[in-house]
């Protein structure tokens, strides 16, 4: 079971199901670099927004800000599965339209990320380094 099985049929249960959803997990992981960048990021954020103590609130924005970019990533992942598969080496005007939305797609929710990961952290390392405007 796994990526390298040939199964064609539906899941017959939920940890097939499962097992099936974590392999997908593993492939992105393994094969997107981009993604592996994104998470090394997350988990920095993480870390620091352990050390600074931050408020429920300020979790609830961190965690979005985290989520939004990885169904980006997703997203983006499986656009370009799907236009290799139809097209394969081929160059396409649609192929190329579909990869670069779901590239822009990515940056944009990136770009959201380094809002929310600004308007919350910055404060909070002024405050906790006691720098004043
Ligand atoms: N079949 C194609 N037809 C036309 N343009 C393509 C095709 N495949 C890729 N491209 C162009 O090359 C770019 C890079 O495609 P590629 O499949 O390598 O994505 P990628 O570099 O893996 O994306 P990411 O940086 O998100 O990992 C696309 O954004 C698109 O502009």
């Amino acid at each position: 079971m796994g990526l390298n099985d040939k199964q064609v049929k539906k899941n017959k249960n939920f940890f097939q199901s499962l097992f099936h959803a974590l392999s997908g997990i593993y492939s992105l992981v393994s094969t997107e670099r981009n993604f592996r960048k994104h998470i090394v990021m997350a988990v920095i954020a993480v870390l620091l927004g352990i050390w600074l103590q931050l408020t429920v609130n300020e979790w609830l924005w961190i965690t979005l800000a985290i989520f939004v970019v990885v169904v980006a990533e997703v997203l983006n992942t499986v656009v370009e599965s799907i236009v290799d598969l139809i097209v394969g080496p081929h160059y396409h005007k649609e192929a190329k339209k579909a990869k670069d939305v779901a590239a822009g797609g990515v940056l944009i929710a990136a770009f959201f990320a380094v809002v929310i990961g600004c308007l919350i952290f910055i404060p909070e390392l002024m405050q906790e380094f006691n720098v004043q405007f």
